[in-house]
Order: C-alpha cells, then structure tokens, then sequence
C-alpha cells in the first residue's frame, strides 16, 4: 500500500479557498498561490499531498515514484480528480528544503511533481533543480498552458480539450462554474507554451477523453504542434487516456479509448493507479 505522507498535517486553512482579494486577471488566480507574508514563495511551495505510489499514468506507468502534489490551479477542469487543488485549493507552504527532505524519506529514484499545476509556481524550478542534483528523474504533469525553463526529465503534457471546460451542469456541486468556463476555455491552450515544451524536453502529450467527439480536437491540436515545432511528435508519445475519478467511472470509458487508440495510432494509457486503489487519497 502506498505511503500517505500524513495529508492532515499538510492541510492547512490560511491556503484555503475564500481569498477575495485576489487579482482577477492573475493567471494563476487561485488563492495558493498568495502566499502568507512570512513566506518567501520563490522558495516555497504549497503541498496538498506527499506520496509514495507508482506512477499510473503515461509511458512509465508501474514506475516506483514519490509525488508531489502542488496545491492550486490556473484552469478549471470539469473532472479534475485533484479537487483540494483546483476547485477548492488546500495545502501548507513548505520550503523546498523541507520538500526534498521528505522526498528522501522514500526509497525512489523517481519524483512526479504534480498538482494543480506545478508549473504556476517559481519555486518548482529551484525543486526541480535540487531533485536533478541528487540524481532524481523527474516527471512534471502539467496542463502545458505555462512554460518554464527547468530540470524536467520528462514532461507529461495533458492539454485540456473543449470537453473538460466546465458549465453549470457538469460541475462540482457547490462550485461557482459560472465564474470559470469562460476562462478555461480562453487559457486551456496555449500554443506558444505547447511548442516550448515539446521542443525543450522529452514530451508526452497525455489526452484526458471523454468519447470519440474529442478525436477531431485531438488530430487539429497535434497537426498544429507537429506545423509548429522544430522536433518531431511521434504517433506514440501522444497518449490517449480514459476519463475517470472512479473504478465504476474508468470501468465505463476504458474500452472506447482503447479502441480510439487502436484506430488512430495512437498509445492508450491506463490509469493504474485508479484500478489498484480507485479514489483513495495519497495513491
Ligand atoms: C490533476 S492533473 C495535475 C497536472 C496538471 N494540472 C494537468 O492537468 O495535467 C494530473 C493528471 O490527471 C489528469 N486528470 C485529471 N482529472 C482526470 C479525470 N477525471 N480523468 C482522467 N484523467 C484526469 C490530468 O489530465 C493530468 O494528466
Ligand atoms: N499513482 C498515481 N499516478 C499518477 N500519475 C499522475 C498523477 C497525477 O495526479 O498527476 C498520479 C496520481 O495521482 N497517482
Ligand atoms: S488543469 Fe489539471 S489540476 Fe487543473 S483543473 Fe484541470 S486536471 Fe485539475
Ligand atoms: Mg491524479
């Protein structure tokens, strides 16, 4: 069983939803990323959950790896499966010397950095950079909107199709939808990001699907990178992944997108981690 690194010592309520003040046109715009004025956020980051598991996603899918899951989001998918990093964003701030201390807790030599998206944050370069000293590979799962020059050994790029923008209808209850589809839906690509990430690390284009309408966004979007890049995008490091917080839910969606896969050429990717240990936190 994977290790939960005690998520209830990392909650921590000054980093919870409810900060009004934000600035509306911060692209990051998620109260996670205000850090209390006794932090310095080029050092520090906000942690949802620190984890020991395997990687369930992608081209290393089995792979040993600690996980850490940044807290706060710049988009809003309909189906995020990390609500205390989006919707509701809730973490503490640790330094990125507390981070890799913990890291090194766990007998990996891989680290995904997750979230939310990591990549709003500063300090995941200086975290990246210290995992890269020790010798760390590291994966970074990112919503491929933000570029960052960084020790990323692999970058696994889950650009957020028309399907994931959210409406009154498919999201969370309780959540002010309303307030986020017009902005998901003007932030999910961007393309200048997408290019800069295929072309500076080795890149996976991992596609969250809901059914066969996505395919035709799927096939544009990677023309148009293919147009625009400088390297090549092979048909197999674009991946196509079953939408699913749930055993039941995947249950459903896996055999369509494993038949896309087949019919397009493209890589299906499970999700692992859901058939072991379904929604449990910390897996
Ligand atoms: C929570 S996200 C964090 C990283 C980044 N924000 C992103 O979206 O790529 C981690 C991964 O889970 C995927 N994901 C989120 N919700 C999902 C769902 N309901 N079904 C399948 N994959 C999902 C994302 O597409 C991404 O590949
Ligand atoms: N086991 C496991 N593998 C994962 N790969 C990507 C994940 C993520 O949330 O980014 C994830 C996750 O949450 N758990
Ligand atoms: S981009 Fe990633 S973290 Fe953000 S809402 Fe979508 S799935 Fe969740
Ligand atoms: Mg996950």
């Amino acid at each position: 069983m994977p290790v939960n690194d005690d998520a209830a010592t990392l909650a921590d309520p000054d980093v919870t939803a409810g900060d009004d003040s934000r600035d509306a046109d911060d692209p990051r715009d998620t109260p996670a990323d205000t850090a209390p004025e006794d932090i310095d956020a080029s050092e520090a980051l906000p942690i949802n959950e620190l984890f020991y598991s395997l990687q369930g996603e992608g081209t290393l899918v089995g792979t040993p790896s600690v996980f850490v899951r940044t807290s706060g989001c710049n988009l809003r998918c309909w189906f995020c499966d990390s609500y205390h990093t989006s919707w509701e964003p809730t973490g503490a701030w640790l330094s990125v010397d507390d981070i890799v201390e913990r890291v090194e807790e766990f007998d990996a030599e891989h680290v995904v950095l997750t979230g939310g998206e990591p990549l709003v944050h500063e300090a995941s370069v200086d975290l990246l950079d210290r995992l890269a000293d020790r010798g760390y590979h590291s994966t970074v799962e990112t919503n491929g909107t933000v570029y960052r020059d960084a020790a990323i050994d692999l970058a696994s790029v889950s650009p957020k199709l028309a399907s994931s923008t959210p409406t009154p209808e498919n999201a969370p209850e309780g959540v002010d939808a309303g307030a986020w589809e017009e902005r998901h839906e003007q932030r999910r690509i961007d393309h200048d990001a997408l290019t800069r990430l295929v072309e500076e690390y080795e890149t996976q284009l991992k596609f969250v699907v809901t059914g066969s309408d996505d395919m035709p966004e799927i096939a544009a979007l990677v023309d148009d990178l293919r147009e625009r890049a400088s390297v090549p995008i092979p048909d197999h490091r674009v991946l196509l992944m079953p939408e699913g917080v749930t055993r039941e839910q995947v249950d459903e969606t896996r055999t369509e997108v494993a038949d896309l896969a087949m019919e397009h050429g493209y890589r299906y990717t499970p999700r692992l981690h859901v058939d072991l240990w379904n929604d449990a936190p910390g897996t």
